[in-house]
């Protein structure tokens, strides 16, 4: 099997009773952009740790480019580039200071140090503000800032715990460019730890769906979503311009139709295959005014909501009241920013 550049064995953490990461498996290939999600709580940040060996495992094995985390902690730092969520500098230095500060103490000679740190200010689009002092720097800056010093050592693997924290849109859709940059012309392996749903989805090329201490899954949206959705994987929504009778009978009676839903003007057909065309003629044969025709797609909210619906139900019964609150907060999060 082909060695990946992190490999995770039966992993654990306990705090006293609270099982924080519990018994996770997991491989990354290098090259890979990795999206580790799930909500506040869930482990992430202690698997984070763990794969830096900054905290010892209760069981099991963090592998990462080819080093035992906790055994080798040292030789870990200097192959991983890791930036936590808030990332601090000198707010009396320039970004250049800050960099060049941080140059020195990753051993970068110093009659290379200016050039390596201005390289890595223009590489993250902080060319025109390099001069500025930190503290001056919007939040989207200092991630970026954040992105320049985990470079600068020139690591194998970058970590982003939580990278788009805070920032407006704008600042996140140019700070997701940037990794996938990052990522396709350097090569580096990324795992990203997120709890947006649509970000993550942008950018990662696969993703685990961390809940609990537990991975519930992990694959591409695709192939998630394939699993999850197989029984009816089409859906076309049709929006009609006035409520028609419409009558689910005959629609189910179409080749390939599972499910109809009807709701005023708006019906919602699911099959086995792609039913568009047939669902269209329908419509037209009918006499029925079509304003809307869409195919939906299965994103990582749905798959993220079937998640819920499939394993949480039965896995937390125990904890129901927390299991609703986490929920709602979740979805709520995602759907505020
Ligand atoms: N040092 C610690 N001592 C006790 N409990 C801890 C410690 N660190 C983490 N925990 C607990 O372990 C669980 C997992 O926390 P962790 O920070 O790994 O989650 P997370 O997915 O990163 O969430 P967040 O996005 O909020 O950081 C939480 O219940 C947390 O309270």
């Amino acid at each position: 099997m082909e060695q990946a550049i992190i490999e995770i064995h039966g992993l654990s953490k306990t705090y006293g009773s609270l099982k924080a990461v519990d018994n996770l498996n997991l491989r990354i290939q290098q090259g890979e952009i990795f999206g580790l999600l799930g909500p506040n709580g869930a482990g992430k940040s202690t698997t984070i740790l763990m794969l830096l060996g900054l905290t010892e495992p209760t069981a099991g094995t963090a592998r990462i480019c080819g080093l035992d985390a906790s055994r080798n902690p040292i030789p870990v730092k200097r192959k991983v580039g890791y930036m936590p969520d808030n990332v601090g500098f000198y707010n009396e230095l320039s970004a250049l200071e800050n960099l060049k500060y941080i140059g020195r103490l990753n051993g970068i000679p110093e009659h290379e140090v200016e050039t390596a740190a201005k390289d890595m200010l223009i590489s993250v689009g902080l060319e025109a503000a390099m001069h500025k002092k930190a503290g001056t720097y919007s939040r989207g800056m200092k991630q970026r800032l954040g992105l320049a010093d985990v470079l600068l050592k020139r690591p194998e693997v970058i970590i982003l715990d939580e990278p788009t924290l805070g920032i407006d849109p704008a600042g996140v859709r140019d700070f997701l460019e940037l990794i996938r940059q990052l990522n396709q012309e350097q090569g580096i392996t990324i795992l990203l730890s997120s709890h947006h749903l649509h970000q993550v989805q942008q950018v990662c090329s696969r993703v685990g769906i961390f809940v609990g201490g537990q991975l519930l899954a992990e694959g591409s949206v695709e192939t998630l979503a394939a699993d999850l959705f197989k029984a009816d994987p089409h859906v076309v929504q049709v929006t009609l311009q006035k409520a028609a009778t419409v009558s689910e009978n005959e629609l189910l009676q179409l080749p390939g139709v599972t499910k109809v839903n009807v709701a005023d003007t708006a019906i919602e057909i699911s099959g086995h295959a792609d039913i568009t065309p047939d669902i269209v003629r329908y419509f037209v044969h009918k006499g029925c005014d079509v304003t809307g025709v869409q195919k939906r797609t299965y994103g990582l909210d749905e798959i993220y909501q079937r998640y819920f619906e499939n394993n949480i139900k039965e896995n937390e019964v125990h904890n129901e009241k927390s299991t609703g609150l986490f929920q709602r907060s979740f979805f709520g999060r995602f759907k505020k920013r």
